[in-house]
């Protein structure tokens, strides 16, 4: 029978349609919502529960291709991971009643801990899900702290329980010991196998409260995120805090003021379902012809243009950390390029867009990153949505100088300057004191490798803060490290050396004094500006060694010896020279070679240079 209603064309979102517009929404009270999240160390099966969490209320059939509906980009499938939050409202029967219960699926990656915030602001309660085999992670500690702050209801899921090495009583324990949570109060589940999944939307129902949102009081909703759509503008997600908002109605923004008329809104569920209206307690979308993502700012509050509202606490908008170069491969493809990154940034509001040049790579962009893995997976996006080729130069992060030159604070308006880009960097006449970006991190490990992990965070210029035994044989260890330190290849490193056991999270903690320099990079003589880089003076020597090093394999031999060299200011810290090309036959076929690369090749001086010899250059982590 099933086969045949497939075969006829039955889709389940027709009767869900049929259903959702069966159930009036303006008589669905609000203690019968819930708004909640799932957070959880990357892996341990938020993504999973999530599927059949909507598989077991309707929402989605249970087919294989249907695993992680919630993932819909490209990237994240690819990746198996979550980039951006999705949200989906399921309808669930509790003991003879009709819940509304609003799942908001977050990232796990520590790059988008800014979208876990954003979710947490929508809801009440939370799912924290921890892997029955790993154990308590670096990120579920940052998530817990998370939810913890925002006063959230939080309902531990020890998940994967049918795992042959799975030992949920030591999670328990961990639980326990390091967020202080009864260890009864933990649901154990294998969200692969759908075990115990009914007592987990039990406990939604049974211990998350309802949203404090009553529907006779002026419409007023937060934005907690949004997205582009080429046909219909900006599709924004909103909780409703209070009233209802219909088609038609006026509304206004906070932030920028402005007004709009809503054309569309409705459920997610976890597409699209529009409906009539949107009540107090609920969580949609809505629709109201706005050009851009700026114009709802998550974190906005809407209101009625006749009923004004004092507006929500906002966020703290996403700061860039991590910034880097984006060059057209060829100067023609520039117009295509800036339109694929704005079209990409028109989605992401977390990225910042300056417009550079430089005189090997031309006219580019300066874009700023939550994190390194948030700059791979846009530059994946460019290539892989857009048909973008890009050259990326070195990440780097924000530093700050305090100027001590009156003529240059008069020049910025300011005595003190955020530096994203190291060929600005100032030179240390006019500065009275540099400053890096530091971050707080936290690394959970099995205690066999906390010597190895200790030396590599000293290596780093990192100082401990706080070292306690989670179990009896996990370690939790706090340190404070120069941002710069662990943007490239710290997590890779630290994964490598601990088998893949240890885990590493971390937050901003402000900026503190250092002694950096500018170090340049000199073909023949001639400095190259991509390749200029801000280092700490003790490391500045290997660093400077390691570069020349790599460029020298780069570069294919020509006619002549080409001098590389590292310098600070006008002194030289490091040189290699390489050979000449020797007889003609070999001259002969390297021009051939090089007429054929030519359009690939960048002239520094008199010396041509691949352009892909940049980035393998500048890549700190190879080796
Ligand atoms: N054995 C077993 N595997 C599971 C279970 N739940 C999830 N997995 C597997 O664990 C892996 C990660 O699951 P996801 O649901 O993608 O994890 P996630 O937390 O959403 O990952 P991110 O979104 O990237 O943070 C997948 O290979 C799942 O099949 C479970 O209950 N048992």
């Amino acid at each position: 029978l099933w086969t045949l209603l497939v075969q006829y064309g039955f889709r389940w979102s027709t009767v869900i349609q049929l259903f959702t517009d069966a159930v009036d929404l303006s008589k669905f009270p609000v203690d019968r919502i819930r708004n909640f999240c799932i957070i959880a160390h990357i892996d341990h099966g938020k993504s999973t529960l999530a599927d059949r969490l909507l598989e077991m209320t309707g929402a989605i059939a249970k087919t294989e291709k249907n695993k992680q509906v919630l993932d819909k980009l490209q990237v994240e499938r690819e990746r198996g991971i979550t980039v951006k939050a999705q949200t989906a409202s399921l309808f669930y029967n509790h003991e003879g009643q009709q819940y509304l219960l609003n799942l908001i699926d977050t990232p796990g990656h520590v790059d988008f801990s800014y979208e876990v915030s954003r979710s947490i602001s929508a809801c009440q309660g939370v799912l924290l899900i921890v892997d029955a085999n790993q154990g308590i992670q670096a990120q579920t500690v940052a998530n817990f702290y998370l939810a913890f702050e925002a006063q959230l209801t939080i309902i531990p899921v020890i998940n994967k329980i049918d795992l042959k090495n799975a030992d949920p009583e030591r999670v328990e324990s961990q639980i326990e010991k390091v967020f202080d949570i009864p260890r009864e109060e933990c649901i154990r589940i294998s969200a692969k196998l759908g075990t115990n999944v009914d007592k987990v939307l039990q406990a939604v129902v049974n211990r998350i409260p309802p949203p404090q949102a009553s529907t006779e009081d002026p419409f007023k909703a937060l934005v907690f995120d949004s997205n582009f759509d080429h046909y219909r503008g900006v599709v924004a997600n909103i909780a409703v805090f209070g009233g209802r908002v219909k088609k038609g109605d006026k509304i206004v923004s906070a932030h920028l003021g402005k007004a709009y008329e809503v054309n569309e809104l409705g459920l997610l569920r976890p597409d699209e379902h529009p409906t009539q209206k949107l009540f107090a307690g609920q969580v949609g979308y809505i629709i109201a012809g706005m050009k851009d993502v700026k114009e709802a700012q998550i974190g906005d509050t809407l209101y009625l243009q006749e009923q004004p509202v004092e507006a929500l606490p906002g966020f703290k908008p996403a700061k860039a950390m991590v910034f880097a170069g984006m060059y057209p491969m060829d100067q023609s493809e520039y117009t295509g390029l800036r339109s694929a990154i704005e079209r990409l940034t028109l989605n992401d509001s977390s990225v910042t867009v300056q417009r550079d040049s430089s005189l090997a790579l031309g006219a580019g962009w300066r874009l700023g990153f939550l994190g390194l893995l948030h700059m791979e997976v846009f530059n994946q996006r460019l290539e892989q949505e857009y048909n973008a080729s890009v050259i990326v130069t070195a990440p780097t992060v924000p530093y700050k100088a305090v100027l001590s030159s009156a003529k240059l604070i008069k020049e910025h308006g300011s005595g003190e300057i955020t530096i994203v880009n190291p060929a600005q960097f100032p030179d240390r006449s006019v500065v009275s004191e540099y400053l890096e970006p530091m971050v707080l991190g936290t690394i959970l490990t099995p205690d066999v490798y906390t010597g190895k992990i200790m030396t590599l965070c000293l290596n780093r210029r990192a100082v401990q803060k706080n070292m306690v035994y989670i179990d009896d044989q996990r370690v939790m260890m706090k340190y404070l490290f120069p941002l710069n330190e662990i943007v490239v290849d710290f997590y890779d490193l630290l994964k490598s050396l601990s088998s893949g056991y240890a885990s590493f999270d971390y937050e901003n903690a402000g900026y503190q004094a250092a002694d950096l320099i500018k170090m340049d990079i000199l073909l023949n003589g001639r400095p190259v500006e991509e390749l200029t880089t801000v280092v700490h003076r003790e490391r500045a020597y290997s660093t400077g060694k390691a570069m020349c090093e790599r460029l020298k394999d780069s570069i294919p031999r020509q006619m002549f010896e080409i001098a590389i060299q590292a310098a600070i200011g006008s002194k030289v810290i490091s040189k290699y020279t390489t050979d000449y090309g020797g007889d003609i036959t070999r001259k002969m076929k390297l021009l051939k070679k090089q007429a054929e690369g030519k359009k690939k090749m960048r002239r520094i001086g008199n010396v041509e240079v691949p352009k892909d010899a940049f980035i393998s250059v500048l890549k700190r982590k190879e080796k």
